[in-house]
């Protein structure tokens, strides 16, 4: 019976504590009195730890005797929210999440094991809490009525902004909103037709490429990650930067460093990671003077592009691709709501660099694996598309970006494979979002693939590839993709990216068919980005 003591006791005080103000992180005084109450109430029960198979082992009953106290800190709303049992003391579900499958193995997990919920709370390093977001109710609350009641956790920020720069990605409230305002219309629908013969060109590039690979051969072999992060490095540079960053046939400067910062070899990625929760820049290693010098060499030489481009607004030069490509616009604007100084254009720079390529490179690549593993929604692909490219009329922007069966697929490959898997938010305030109240300070997280594969939308099959299913999707469907989220932060880029897919995919799938892909995919894990570990290999056969 002296088991129960304690949980007995825990609800009590829980109670007791409830009635005594409302939620909020903070520990009061009678708080504490019950806290130290219940832990002395655990601890009377330890004689009796190892007495029988009931009361369990050691091992076991000092793991729930810590968990019994350190629920004494969860703030109470968040108590009762459907929670695994499986956590490590300090550590949480990081080692299981770190040793999964892919990124977001365990949210879907999670979500499957407690469906119907609005959260589920999880715990990460020093055991704090995160909500993990499961409703589309909630998905739809979070991201759009009480976005800008949300911000990127600190030490997010911490790790990430320091490679990504500032800029949009990490600006918050009226600073983003007014940022955002100046930046939509270089993302407009009009400034996008104008990229289409570029996206065309560079896929067309890019098509020839693969068929040197081929050689006199009529099929190979070819790694297609490495090839569609050259490609779209390429198109990010040249599109919205007016600056040659990449090569489709080597790897360039900027490639090579920002590698070097991206995905640092050995230790550097430990210290990067590490770097977020407890600071490691200043330490004399190695890892990180190469990191600090790639770091620099990289912002180096984004100003000396912002530089040249300043001297072109100057003289009234119009950017070469977009009637005002990014860089350009932002100096023109410079002295408006927003000022556009260089730090803060460089800060725009590397988050479109860091947010633009690598994302739709790895959907692209997750594209041709599918592609590979269905030869029947291949073929009917390759028919649409060539009856689009061969039209008399030349191929328009509309065109491409109606071409049904090209659309269908690219939203299903987005849905099955959203390219950035986690999105961590902090309450900036207390809020509440579907009846519970979240306290300021609480970390939310949202995982793309969860929302994308919920039964409420999708019925029973939202974990299968199905293109078809997107055919007679309504308008307010659009909250069935959540790969680029939605409301006022939602990925500024989004069309801009399935343009570009859209142009790669018509050019690839026309001249070569995808085939035999090696084995199941493995993913890259821990990872900002949902990529393939090692690449990702099909063969590709030329087509007459
Ligand atoms: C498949 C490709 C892409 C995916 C899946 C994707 C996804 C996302 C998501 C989910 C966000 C919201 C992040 C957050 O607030 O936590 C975001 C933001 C952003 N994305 Fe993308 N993105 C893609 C391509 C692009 C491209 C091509 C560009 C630029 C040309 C771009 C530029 C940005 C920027 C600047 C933001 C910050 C927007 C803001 O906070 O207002 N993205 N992206």
């Amino acid at each position: 019976m002296l088991r129960w003591v304690a949980p007995a006791s825990l609800a009590v005080a829980g109670i007791i504590h409830d009635l005594s103000g409302p939620p909020d992180q903070s520990s009061h005084f009678a708080y504490q009195i019950l806290a130290a109450y219940t832990l002395l109430m655990a601890a009377l029960q330890l004689p009796y730890a190892n007495s029988s198979k009931e009361t369990g082992s050691w091992p076991q009953y000092l793991t729930s005797l810590y968990y019994a106290v350190t629920e004494y800190f969860m703030p109470s709303s968040l108590r009762n929210l459907p929670a695994p049992d499986d956590d490590t003391p300090l550590l949480g579900q990081t080692i299981t999440q770190f040793t999964a499958d892919n990124p977001s193995t365990r949210y879907l997990f999670l979500s499957r094991k407690f469906p119907r919920t609005p959260f589920i709370r999880f715990r990460v390093f020093f055991d704090a809490p995160v909500l993990l977001v499961t409703s589309l109710g909630a998905a739809k609350e979070v991201l759009l009525k009480e976005c800008y009641a949300f911000k990127k956790p600190g030490w997010f920020f911490r790790g990430v902004a320091e490679i990504s720069g500032v800029g949009l990605l990490f600006s918050e409230f009226d600073a983003h909103k007014a940022q955002r305002k100046l930046l939509q219309p270089c993302f407009s629908p009009p400034n996008l037709k104008k990229l289409l013969p570029v996206f065309r060109e560079k896929a067309a590039e890019l098509g020839d490429y693969a068929d040197k690979l081929l050689g006199k051969d009529e099929k190979k072999v070819l790694e297609m990650y490495s090839l569609h992060t050259r490609a779209t490095l390429v198109v990010i540079g040249l599109t919205a930067l007016g600056m040659d960053l990449g090569s489709l046939e080597h790897e360039t400067r900027f490639q090579e460093i920002y590698d070097q910062v991206f995905s640092p070899p050995g230790i550097g990625q430990l210290i990067t990671f590490i770097n977020s929760w407890v600071p490691l820049r200043w330490m004399p290693i190695k890892a990180n003077r190469d990191f600090i010098s790639a770091m620099d060499e990289l912002k180096d030489m984004l100003r000396q592009a912002i530089r040249r481009r300043k001297a072109e607004v100057a003289n009234h030069k119009e950017g070469v691709l977009m009637t005002k490509d990014l860089i350009g616009y932002m100096l023109e604007q410079d002295g408006a709501d927003v000022a556009f100084t260089e730090d803060v254009i460089l800060g725009h720079m590397l988050n479109i660099v860091g947010a633009g390529h690598e994302t739709t490179a790895s959907t692209l690549t997750w594209g041709a694996y599918e592609l590979a593993c269905r030869p029947d929604i291949q073929g009917e692909l390759r028919r649409e598309i060539r009856m689009v490219l061969d039209s008399e009329t030349g191929t328009s922007y509309a065109d491409i970006d109606r071409i049904p069966k090209l659309d269908n697929f690219v939203k299903e490959v987005l849905r099955m494979y959203p390219s950035v898997p986690a999105h961590p938010r902090e309450a900036a305030r207390d809020v509440v979002i579907s009846g519970v109240v979240v306290p300021k300070g609480t970390n939310v997280m949202i995982c793309p693939a969860v929302l994308n594969q919920l039964p409420e939308v999708w019925g029973d099959d939202g974990r299968e590839f199905r293109p078809s299913r997107w055919e007679g999707m309504d308008a307010n469907s659009q909250l069935a993709l959540m790969t680029f989220f939605q409301g006022p932060r939602q990925c500024i880029g989004k069309n801009f990216a399935i343009l570009e897919m859209k142009a790669i995919l018509c050019e690839m799938i026309s001249r070569f068919q995808f085939e035999s892909p090696e084995g199941a995919p493995t993913y890259d894990n821990p990872s900002m980005f949902l990529r393939p570990r090692n690449g990702l290999r099909v063969v590709l056969r030329r087509l007459s």
